[in-house]
């Protein structure tokens, strides 16, 4: 479903963060991906929700280049939600900036019908992800990267956001992207991990698993 092949990027004067990475990402299929500090597993994810361009490569979905405007196929999620919203808006128009969750979704989501109302500066980070998180998930969009989603939640409200979470992309068989330093998160959710360092995508080392 998401096929990315042989992406180059480079920032200004470095070497290549990106070095002829492919990719693929099946509908309904859990993908890890591991990667020491700064080794460019951000920067991958970007790429591929169409938030930077690819100095050289493609990347498709469905057989389709990535739209330049309107709903992106790809949404990418994150560590700092509060990056990714406006902040002069009011919860309700973030959450429902693409689509208006239906109530049982907020509800599994654990968002308040308190915070509808507040600025984002107004909710904790981790309330303020699970809004992004629910934001992402409109009808149309085909895969998610999330990009270490649950690092800053304690140990319930994580496994909750996870567990609505798979319930919303297994029913709608999206593919889902999880970068993460957590070997155990990845171990639980991720039936296949890949490992990104010098540039270069590979299989992960698991132990106690068979590598995909
Ligand atoms: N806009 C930018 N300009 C210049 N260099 C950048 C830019 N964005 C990222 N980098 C550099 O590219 C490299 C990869 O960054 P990236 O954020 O993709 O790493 P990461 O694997 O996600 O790291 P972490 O696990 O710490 O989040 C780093 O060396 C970073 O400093």
């Amino acid at each position: 479903m998401l096929n990315a092949y042989r992406l180059h990027h480079a920032f200004a004067d470095q070497t290549a963060v990106l070095d002829n990475v492919s990719l693929s990402l099946e509908a309904g299929e859990w993908l890890g991906l591991s990667g020491h500090s700064g080794a460019g597993k951000s920067t991958l994810g970007q790429l591929l929700a169409g938030h930077l361009a690819p100095q050289a490569g493609t990347i498709e979905v469905d057989g389709e280049a990535l739209p330049r405007s309107g709903l992106q196929p790809v949404q990418w999620l994150p560590q700092a939600p509060e990056l990714s919203v406006n902040p002069r808006w009011r919860v309700k128009r973030i959450l429902e900036e693409a689509w208006t969750p239906p109530a049982e979704l907020r509800e599994a989501f654990g968002i308040e019908p308190g915070w509808l109302n507040r600025y984002p500066g107004a909710l904790s980070g981790g309330e303020l992800q699970r809004v992004c998180v629910l934001r992402a998930l409109a009808p149309g969009v085909r895969c998610l990267v999330a990009d270490e989603i649950s690092s800053m939640l304690d140990p319930l409200t994580q496994l909750a956001l996870w567990q609505a979470l798979r319930e919303v992309v297994d029913e709608r068989r999206l593919g889902v992207l999880v970068i993460s330093h957590d070997a155990a998160l990845l171990e639980r959710l991720c039936p296949r991990q890949l490992t990104l360092s010098e540039g270069r995508l590979s299989p992960s080392v698991r132990h106690g698993a068979q590598s995909a």
